[in-house]
């Protein structure tokens, strides 16, 4: 592979793109409104309930973890769909276990979520 000189115009442009690809996720996903919803729910708790420093660190890497997988599965989702439109038992198996793969940070969030806030209550 080419590579190209490093350019600060160039890593503003990719920036851009990414930003671009969080819009595009929170304007076109359902899920991706359900989780934000979420998270902005559990950063007003911390505020109100004021939770400690080592609580908000784990509180931000948790929401980013959640919105990390939503992202993923949705990539996977979209790859699959752009590959074939027709049913395969091979696609279900692939978006069943990126869906899986959220799941389980969902849970974990919500566990997390309990632990932290439960005893403030
Ligand atoms: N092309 C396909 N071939 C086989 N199974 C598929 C295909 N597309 C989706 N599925 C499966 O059909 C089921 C429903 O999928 P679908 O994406 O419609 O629901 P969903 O996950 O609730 O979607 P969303 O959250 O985007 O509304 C899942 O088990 C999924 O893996």
């Amino acid at each position: 592979m080419e590579k190209q000189p490093f350019s600060i115009r160039n890593r503003i442009k990719s920036f851009g793109y990414a930003f671009e690809g969080l819009q595009q996720f929170f304007k076109s996903e359902h899920n991706a409104r359900v989780h934000l919803v979420a998270a902005i729910i559990a950063i007003l708790l911390g505020i109100y309930l004021h939770i400690s420093k080592l609580e908000w660190l784990i509180l931000i890497l948790t929401i980013a973890i959640v919105l990390m997988a939503e992202m993923f599965n949705t990539c996977i989702e979209l790859i699959a769909d752009h590959i074939t439109k027709e049913r395969h038992p091979h696609i279900k198996l692939i978006k069943d276990i990126a869906a899986g793969g959220v799941l389980i940070t969902a849970i974990a969030a919500f566990i997390i979520g309990c632990i932290i806030f439960l005893p403030k209550l």
